[in-house]
């Protein structure tokens, strides 16, 4: 039986990938047998020849995952949008049934997964089919990931409020790119806490951290300093 959690976004673009990375690097460097699950990612990459799944090669460098890009990524798409709509662009029928299959051929394999949304919770990976019914089928808590500043408080609370609402356990807050000396910040940080009842975890806004290049820099850190291996390990659920 494998333990895992969902990483979901309050948009696009405010470092699930970054701060899954984190996560997962944090878990294998202490033994922990963790992989990555990113089911369905659009705006992959061109390199050599060939398109890569960004975030997936992202987190299997830094996170040393033995396990294969297409595995970790059934489903990868050029086009940089909604998958629903990538997926319709490139001719492809997204099938849940190919990436529940995916995620328990995973399970056999690593007791601990931690998977990446698309975007935010309601994203639709094809018609009547949103990001939040594959937490649920895939029985997974989440954590949110949000931006630290101006509007957070907005997002966060309709993401946590949301996922309550159709009863998906939410495990904990990440606020990504926080300045502890912005007063804007620190009072998203309380007020956000006090509004959910959940612990809000923050990471600052780091120089040395690149998907593209494939640098976590200080970030490695920085996660084992703020989030104690075992806290991680609670916020999982069996899957
Ligand atoms: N704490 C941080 N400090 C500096 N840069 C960051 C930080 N977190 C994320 N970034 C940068 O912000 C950009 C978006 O981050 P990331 O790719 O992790 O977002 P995402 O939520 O995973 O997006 P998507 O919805 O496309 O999966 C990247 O260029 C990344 O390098
Ligand atoms: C292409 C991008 N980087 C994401 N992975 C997909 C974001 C989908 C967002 C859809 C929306 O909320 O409008
Ligand atoms: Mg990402």
């Amino acid at each position: 039986m494998s333990k895992g959690l969902f990483i979901i976004g309050t948009d696009t673009d405010v470092g699930k990938t970054v701060v899954t990375a984190g996560l997962i690097h944090l878990l294998r460097s202490k033994n922990y047998d963790a992989c990555y699950f990113k089911p369905v990612l659009s705006g992959a990459a061109f390199k050599n020849g060939q398109f890569i799944p960004g975030d997936t090669n992202f987190v299997k460098t830094l996170g040393d995952i033995p396990e294969s890009l297409e595995n970790m990524t059934p489903y990868s798409f050029k086009t940089p949008v909604s998958p629903h709509l990538a997926a319709k662009i490139e001719n492809v029928a997204i099938q849940v049934s190919i990436i529940k299959q995916k995620f328990e051929d995973l399970k056999q394999k690593y007791p601990y997964m931690v998977v990446e949304g698309a975007g935010g919770l309601i994203v639709p990976l094809k018609a009547k089919y949103m990001l939040y019914d594959l937490v649920k089928d895939l029985h997974l808590p989440i954590v949110v990931v949000g931006r630290a500043g101006l509007g957070t408080i907005n997002h966060t609370l309709l993401t946590v409020r949301y996922a309550q609402s159709v009863g998906i356990k939410v495990k904990g807050i990440i606020l990504n790119g926080y300045d502890s000396s912005n007063k804007c910040h620190l009072d998203n940080k309380k007020t956000i806490k006090e509004l959910t009842k959940l612990s809000v975890l923050t990471i600052p806004k780091l120089k040395d951290i690149n998907v593209e290049k494939i640098q976590l820099g200080n970030l490695k850190n920085i996660i084992k300093e703020n989030l104690d291996v075992k806290t991680l390990i609670e916020w999982m659920e069996p899957c």
